[in-house]
């Protein structure tokens, strides 16, 4: 698949995000495999995908174009903070590597643009996760091949909200050439075709579909607790 037929393949369609965080019960290779092939059984035009390991695990299991993202550390720019990690999915068989193009400082001292060339040369392409219009214009502008909305609400100056911020949806789909993609807190499928109304290319949902443990905190929650502490 060229590079323009694959994002072509995305265009207007769901990706689902088969992650679970660390100690959580799903967080098994097999288990997120299984989440991915029954993304696919659903309809879902790419699924997204933490650490190597899983992304090699999921290409082998199923025929849609894998985004790989390689969380490492919890603070500052961990996904997919630097080169090394971004060549490590290319090889497990990502088609797209999904890496923070937030302004802060990555672990290596590299620049998001060494990452993006680095990934270019190695065939696949580039989802640059951000958090602000600012941030979504520099990473287009040093070659993104996609600009997703993932970091607004995570990083220190973005929208702190509940909902999935469509406003920067609209903001980026305005002024970008690359492909915006919604991400971040679409939690039901009328928020996933208001991001496309918005200007979204293709709309990214995780915990609503893919995550048990903080569904079932929700509920709980809902009905008044009691909320464990593992479930906190
Ligand atoms: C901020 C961050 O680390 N986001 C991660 C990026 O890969 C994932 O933990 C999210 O689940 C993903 O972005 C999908 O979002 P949601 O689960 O809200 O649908």
């Amino acid at each position: 698949m060229t590079a323009t037929s694959l994002a072509d393949s995305l265009a207007g369609r769901l990706v689902v995000s088969c992650q679970a965080p660390p100690g959580d019960p799903m967080r098994q290779t097999d288990t997120l495999v299984r989440m991915a092939r029954a993304a696919q059984d659903g309809g879902a035009a790419a699924v997204r995908v933490n650490d190597p390991v899983v992304v090699a695990a999921t290409v082998a299991a199923v025929d849609l174009p894998v985004i790989g993202l390689w969380k490492d550390g919890d603070t500052g720019v961990f996904i997919t903070p630097t080169v090394r990690h971004a060549l490590a999915l290319v090889a497990a068989g990502a088609k797209i590597v999904a890496a923070d193009a937030t302004a802060r400082p990555r672990p290596d001292g590299s620049t998001f643009t060494e990452l993006v060339d680095a990934v270019h040369n190695a065939g696949a392409l580039v989802m640059a996760d951000v958090s602000n219009l600012a941030e979504g214009r520099a990473a287009a502008a040093q070659g993104a091949d996609f600009v997703s909305t993932t970091l607004s609400g995570y990083v220190p100056g973005s929208p702190q909200q509940t909902a999935p911020d469509l406003n920067l949806v609209a903001e980026l789909a305005a002024a970008v050439d690359a492909p915006v993609v919604a991400e971040g807190r679409i939690a039901t499928p009328a928020q996933a075709a208001e991001a496309l109304a918005r200007g979204a290319s293709s709309v990214v949902v995780g915990t609503a579909i893919t995550a048990p443990t903080a569904l079932t905190r929700l509920f709980v929650t809902g009905l008044g607790g009691p909320v464990t502490s593992k479930a906190a």
